[in-house]
């Protein structure tokens, strides 16, 4: 086996192909994903990558099979598999949680003792379950969760809600929460010192993609004697540019500003006396 290239499982089709696809091209790592191709050499960086079902990439990854891989939370935890989850990558957020018929008369967990639930996350469900001291029957199966209540297969379930629609169009209300999840990145325990380089260098392209994506660059005029309080809400990576406008007494201050806090500085701003305010989206940013 290859020990100077970095194996990266992901999804083959599903909620996390997409977004792990974009991730990986963000990244500058070009390849060929063409139609039914289940593993592709990156062109431009040592790497090749597997297209698999997600339920088996934790597995692949503590064999050392893939060296990296891009699941939810949900399911590396489920998995219990000896991995490193590495990065939090910010995507496909979702819940597992525990879902009654809406007719149901649900107070606590503790309504659920006896009852049957079907989820395909029985040791998850376990593990919230005993955290509660609660004995229910868990019913595994592998999809179309919802379904069970209404045909009369489980009392209740247990499985993802994202908006809730699924839930909602099944006759179900959402009563428990038991794990918040988002995709992550898993690593093997046994890579190569060349190996654990080029993660590095994976992780480091990582941040630096989410960086740009959780801020803007920010252009403004301002009268000169404005520049010390609006710095305050625009603290820049190190301290924000300021360079003079052919207008006596004013001047143009380029910094960078976080999305969250985006519109309610953005109002200080104004009212400190800033004009003619540019946001531009920053393809990458380097910390
Ligand atoms: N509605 C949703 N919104 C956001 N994220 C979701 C949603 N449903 C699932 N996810 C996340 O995406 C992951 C993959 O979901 P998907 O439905 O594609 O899995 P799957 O049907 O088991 O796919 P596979 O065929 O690869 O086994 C889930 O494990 C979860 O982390
Ligand atoms: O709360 P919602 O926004 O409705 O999302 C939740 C649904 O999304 C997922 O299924 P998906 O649509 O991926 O289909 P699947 O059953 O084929 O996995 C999950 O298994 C839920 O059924
Ligand atoms: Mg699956």
């Amino acid at each position: 086996m290859n020990d100077n290239i970095l194996r990266i499982a992901i999804q083959k089709s599903g909620r996390l192909s997409e977004d792990s696809l974009k991730l990986i091209k963000e990244c500058g790592i070009r390849f060929d994903n063409g139609a039914g191709k289940l593993k592709t050499d990156a062109t431009n960086f040592p790497a090749q990558i597997l297209f698999l079902r997600d339920d088996d990439i934790p597995g692949y990854v503590e064999d050392g099979v893939a060296h990296l891989g891009i699941v939810g939370e949900n399911v590396s935890e489920e998995s219990n598999r000896n991995v490193d989850t590495v990065h939090k990558l910010g995507f496909s957020k979702c819940r597992l949680s525990i879902g009654v018929l809406r007719e149901h008369d649900y107070n606590n967990v503790t309504d659920l003792e006896g009852k049957s639930i079907a989820t395909t996350y029985p040791r998850l469900l376990e593990k919230y379950l005993s955290s509660n001291n609660v004995k229910a029957q868990i019913h595994e199966i592998s999809g179309s969760v919802e379904i069970a209540p209404s045909i009369g297969l489980a009392d209740a379930v247990c499985d993802i809600v994202s908006s809730g629609s699924t839930l909602l169009s099944n006759g179900l209300k959402e009563v428990e929460t038991i794990f918040r999840s988002e995709a992550v990145m898993i690593a093997s325990k046994h890579l190569s010192d060349v190996q654990k380089d080029l993660l590095d260098q994976l992780l480091f392209r990582i941040k630096s993609v989410q960086a740009a994506k959780n801020n803007k660059y920010i252009l403004l005029n301002c009268p000169t004697s404005a520049v010390e309080s609006i710095t305050k809400f625009l603290p820049g990576m190190r301290a924000p540019t300021i360079l003079p406008l052919a207008t006596e007494g004013w001047c143009s201050l380029h910094s960078v500003i976080n999305e969250n806090e985006f519109w309610e500085n953005i109002e200080k701003i104004r009212q400190a006396g800033a004009e003619g305010i540019l946001v531009i989206p920053i393809e990458k940013m380097i910390l």
